[in-house]
């Protein structure tokens, strides 16, 4: 069993956007998958409980079935920063409980699962406990998805070097375009991110308003 985490440059980089290819890629593959939002804020409620757009849209490309609660076990309404979100409801996440849900995943024998983190790699939890912790102790590689605009060499870089202080390996970093227009000189950004980047380009993703129902899985290329 292998599992993929995906982080980002930043919150809005298009990591929901990546987990959908990356979930379309292993599918097309004809392999057995899950996916996981372990921790969702941005929530709405459907009657029964809080739900996270990140996480139904990653359930759709996912070829195994699982509970919802499965998937996104900790979801919060306010689309803010998540461990202030789980301060205000009361909820305290732990390395254990957060541990104790993976497994739940793999009790159901997928070949992967695909993890979508939320914002980007230095991402509290609570006061004790960083996002990281979690992707380190689920033994994932990680994909980086880098938000094509102007700043995303930094973010990239920075985020890279981030990864490898966790000692956590990676898989490698995937561009995607996540506004309509283009950054400017869009092409020379991605040559000096091919130069700077220590790990592999992936692939690239444009922007597309309808990207929610596209095949993108051919877009990107994942080692075996
Ligand atoms: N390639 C794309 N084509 C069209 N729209 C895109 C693309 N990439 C991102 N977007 C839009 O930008 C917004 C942010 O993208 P996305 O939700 O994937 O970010 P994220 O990194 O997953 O953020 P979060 O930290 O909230 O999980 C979304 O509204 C999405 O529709
Ligand atoms: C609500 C938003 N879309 C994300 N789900 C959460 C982003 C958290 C960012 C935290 C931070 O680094 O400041
Ligand atoms: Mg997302």
């Amino acid at each position: 069993m292998k599992a993929y985490f995906i982080t980002g440059t930043d919150t809005d980089s298009g990591k929901t956007v990546v987990t959908q290819a990356v979930l379309q890629h292993l599918a097309d593959k004809g392999l057995k998958t899950l996916a996981m939002k372990p921790v969702a804020s941005g929530c709405d409620w459907d009657g029964t409980r809080w739900i996270n757009a990140d996480a139904t849209n990653a359930r759709r490309h996912m070829t195994l079935d699982c509970d919802y609660g499965l998937t996104n076990p900790f979801a919060f309404e306010p689309a803010i920063a998540p461990h202030i979100a789980a301060q205000e409801a009361d909820v305290s996440l732990s390395l254990e409980d957060m541990l104790q849900h993976f497994e739940r995943l793999v009790a159901l024998n997928p070949d992967v699962i695909v993890v979508e983190g939320a914002g980007g790699w230095l991402l509290p939890l609570s006061d004790q406990l960083m996002m990281p912790e979690f992707v380190k102790a689920i033994n994932a590689e990680v994909i980086l998805t880098v938000g094509m605009k102007l700043g995303c060499l930094n973010h990239a870089m920075l985020t890279e070097q981030a990864i490898f202080s966790s000692s956590v390996p990676i898989t490698g970093w995937i561009t995607n375009q996540p506004s309509v227009e283009p950054m400017a000189r869009s092409e020379q950004n991605l040559d000096t991110l091919k130069q700077r980047m220590a790990s592999s380009h992936l692939g690239s993703i444009s922007f597309d308003a309808n990207w929610q129902n596209l095949a993108l899985g051919h877009l990107i290329n994942l080692p075996d």
